[in-house]
């Protein structure tokens, strides 16, 4: 049988079948819509980056944020978007996975040319999810996770300068959410869900350059790339409530590939009530650490409280507000402060030390 020709060139042979299309194309062909689709996400409207901007790139070492690193680094290069960009990495302080996803992320910093820097929930807030775990089980972990990642990526953004910071988050994770926040009639959430970039009063720019990638795409792309990524799932099982979702949506994916993009469209179509907005809390600062918060304690002082108080459960339901002085005895998150512009060596290996606004600093009181 003759080769199929690549349905893009028409002249080299079809390699691949476009999981978001169905198109069959060509490796060289593949590649170049697939960098296409991203840029075009990021110069869509007023565009996501400014030039000049200082950009982290949430950095795992899994698939999604090693393809972004690579991707983005070309891009600005191939379209001249003047970003500083830097590698920013959370080591949550979970023994044989993300001690070994850390190994990858050093790799890419040498392959990437770029700066690094790695904060600890340990250092953060005195506890390692191992820790976490061991108290209150697998339940509920995510939870602390989350929350705890979202403010350590904003902290390490702060003492890095940033002024925006790019996640690998993909369509399948953004269709997901979009149906998670329907599923719990989470009405504000589904609101917000589906924007390409976010920032609110005072916090760091979030972005999501992937919105319109597909998993299966970033997958082979990584593949076909011989990008070097850690590819295991973490161990202490993920979110159960996202893993139906997952399932749903591959389940569709299987019959109409375009469910995952018609999910997020609906996403973005769907229009906050007037009532609802009005019940949204006012955003104002944690007494305790000073982080954004819409109540008197951020969802990480709380949490922490829970832990140190050897709470499980009822740390992830508690009322917030109230007392806000820390319990005496108990490890309290350091002082969330935003840092003035520092300069950044970006020299392979030499970043990490270079960047790093001593951790010291942020010893816990
Ligand atoms: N420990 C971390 N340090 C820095 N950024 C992170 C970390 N974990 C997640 N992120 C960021 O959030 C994005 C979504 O994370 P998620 O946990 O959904 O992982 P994922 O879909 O497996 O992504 P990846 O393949 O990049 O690990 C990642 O692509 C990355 O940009």
């Amino acid at each position: 049988m003759a080769p199929t020709p690549c349905q893009l060139c028409h002249t080299a042979r079809a390699l691949v079948k476009r999981p978001k299309t169905g198109q069959q194309v060509c490796k060289t062909c593949f590649f170049e819509v697939f960098e296409t689709e991203v840029h075009n996400t990021i110069v869509e409207g007023n565009g996501i980056f400014r030039r000049g901007e200082r950009v982290a790139i949430g950095a795992s070492g899994g698939k999604d944020s090693t393809v972004l690193a690579h991707v983005l680094t070309m891009l600005n290069h191939r379209y001249d978007y003047g970003l500083d960009l830097f590698l920013l990495s959370i080591d949550e302080g979970i023994t044989g996975y993300r001690d070994d996803s850390l190994e990858t992320v050093k790799q890419n910093q040498v392959e990437y040319g770029l700066p690094l820097k790695i904060l600890s929930y340990n250092d953060l807030y005195g506890w390692t999810m191992d820790r976490i775990v061991e108290q209150v089980g697998r339940r509920n972990n995510c939870t602390f996770c989350g929350v705890f990642r979202r403010q350590a990526l904003d902290r390490g953004a702060a003492q890095l300068a940033v002024d925006h910071i790019v996640t690998g988050h993909n369509a399948d994770d953004i269709a997901e959410t979009v149906l998670m926040n329907i599923m719990r009639g989470d009405v504000a959430r589904l609101g917000r869900c589906t924007a390409v970039t976010t920032q609110s009063e005072d916090t760091i720019k979030r972005s999501k350059p992937f919105k319109y990638a597909y998993e299966k795409e970033i997958v082979m792309y990584a593949y076909f790339k011989k990008l070097t990524y850690f590819s295991t799932e973490c161990i202490y099982s993920p979110d159960a409530y996202r893993g139906h979702a997952r399932v749903f949506l591959k389940d569709l994916e299987a019959i109409r590939p375009s469910a995952i993009i018609d999910i997020i469209h609906s996403g973005e179509s769907f229009v906050l009530d007037q009532n609802t907005q009005k019940g949204m809390k006012a955003m104002q600062t944690c007494l305790r650490c000073g982080y954004m918060s819409s109540n008197d304690l951020c969802k990480a002082c709380a949490l922490l409280q829970g832990l140190e108080s050897g709470m499980d459960r009822s740390a992830l339901h508690q009322k917030q507000g109230g007392d806000t002085a820390a319990p005496s005895g108990h490890r309290t998150i350091p002082k969330y402060e935003r840092h003035a512009h520092v300069p950044v060596s970006a020299e392979a290996g030499g970043g990490a030390e270079g960047i790093d606004t001593p951790l010291k600093a942020l010893a816990i009181s």
